[in-house]
């Protein structure tokens, strides 16, 4: 135990707060780590269509992993230097066989390497059934397509997916959340959104009729305002999935980066689980639109955190990451982002939680802001460096010679 994690400690003992339970808190959160950074949302299929699904990596930093071995060679790294045990978000599209299967093909067995994998590094995985990047999506219409043909292409995508999903989660010990994202919409305004949503709502009612057990796996479903070159409607809306997660008893996944840029998805937290079980985080930061920046430890993400252990909603909430930026390391990327993920909860567990729930009741908003701005100041990067340390990970400027190591053994890949 180092010097200024104990005078750190009294500091914070003064405020009635213990580091050592926030530390145990924290040790307990898995951070589910989205594999699709490392390699720019490409994937590793043979067949691949011109449908990009509205989202986009942009840049050209040297490293990106073409193979499924230096993905995990890159999580590998990342990993170990991310405090505590975790979980990897896998695509469909990472599928890693020598067979060239058609998204409505793909069974366990091409994803038993990363399953083998998992287990060996002691990691949970999560997954998604993959609507974009098909040349059954160029329409830029999947589920919700008038085509029955097109739709059931897709349904039997995502019960391939839940059913693959239901394996991993079986074999790992631990519920595997496969989370829906559908991005059907229109460029410019349609006349009949209600039959768009009729048919969306009647494909994932299909797509989701097998039962799988809770504990193997969870259906998540996630809502969007807008993508590139469907601007005008999104079938798949906040209001539609969150009717949706209420009705069918899914997880409602909240993408921090699908919503107007002046709503507060923090706020949502409390609000939506008073009517959905469990909740999916995709941790992400828009810049002006739905741009996948690295997260910061900045207000939006402190406040998710602020939320997450003020409303006790930790235990019903899985945390997953949600960005993509190629201009900078690939792997720098994952450790930074998640280890902001990390500081944002250990800050928000350092907060005097009964004395700010008790000044509030009172009515003292006075104290309240008081408080909050003084606690700002207080020693919480010894708490976060004795919590690497125990975890035997390097903090501060230690880390960044092994970054830039990493990045360099990787530069030349082609
Ligand atoms: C690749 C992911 O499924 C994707 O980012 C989705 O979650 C999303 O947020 C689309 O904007
Ligand atoms: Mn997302």
């Amino acid at each position: 135990m180092s010097k200024s994690y104990d005078a750190a400690r009294d500091v914070f003992a003064g405020w009635e707060v213990d580091t050592e339970a926030a530390l145990t808190a924290l040790s307990q959160i898995p951070i589910s780590m989205h594999c699709w950074q490392g390699d720019d949302v490409v994937g590793f299929e043979k067949k691949t269509g011109s449908s990009g699904g509205g989202i986009q990596a942009t840049g050209n930093h040297p490293g990106r992993a073409r193979t499924p071995e230096e993905l995990r060679a890159d999580l590998e790294f990342a990993y170990s230097k991310i405090p505590g045990k975790h979980r990897l978000n896998l695509h469909a599209f990472y599928m890693d066989t020598d067979e060239s299967p058609d998204r409505d093909e793909i069974e366990y067995r091409h994803f038993i390497p990363w399953v083998d994998w998992a287990k060996e590094q002691g990691l949970g995985l999560d997954f998604n059934p993959t609507f974009f990047a098909h040349a059954k999506a160029d329409d830029n219409l999947t589920l919700s397509h008038p085509d029955a043909g097109i739709r059931d292409f897709w349904i039997e995508h995502g019960k391939r997916s839940r059913e693959i999903a239901a394996r991993m989660g079986e074999a790992l010990g631990s519920a595997a959340v496969n989370n829906i994202w559908v991005p059907d919409g229109y460029k410019d305004i349609p006349v009949d959104r209600m039959a768009a949503r009729q048919r969306l709502e009647a494909s994932l009612d299909t797509m989701c009729a097998e039962k799988h057990d809770k504990a193997h796996m969870l259906d998540a479903v996630e809502s969007k305002l807008f993508g590139i070159g469907v601007e005008a409607c999104t079938v798949g809306s906040h209001e539609f999935y969150l009717g949706y997660a209420i009705k069918r008893g899914t997880l409602l996944c909240l993408d921090m980066g699908h919503f107007h840029p002046t709503e507060n998805i923090a706020d949502k937290l409390s609000s939506v689980a008073l009517s959905v079980d469990e909740l999916l985080l995709h941790v992400s930061r828009p810049m002006r639109w739905d741009s996948d920046h690295v997260i910061l430890q900045d207000d939006s993400i402190l406040q998710m955190a602020q939320e997450l252990v003020f409303t006790g909603l930790l235990d019903r909430t899985h945390i997953g990451l949600d960005f993509f930026d190629a201009t900078i390391s690939r792997t720098a990327a994952w450790v930074i982002g998640s280890r902001n993920m990390q500081k944002a909860l250990l800050r928000a567990l350092l907060l005097p939680q009964d004395r700010l729930k008790e000044v509030e009741e009172n009515l003292d908003w006075t104290t309240r802001l008081m408080l909050t701005e003084e606690a700002r100041d207080l020693p919480f990067a010894a708490v976060w460096e004795e919590f690497c340390e125990r975890n035997e990970v390097p903090a501060g400027l230690g880390l960044i010679d092994d970054l830039d190591a990493y990045q360099a053994s990787v530069a030349g890949r082609g």
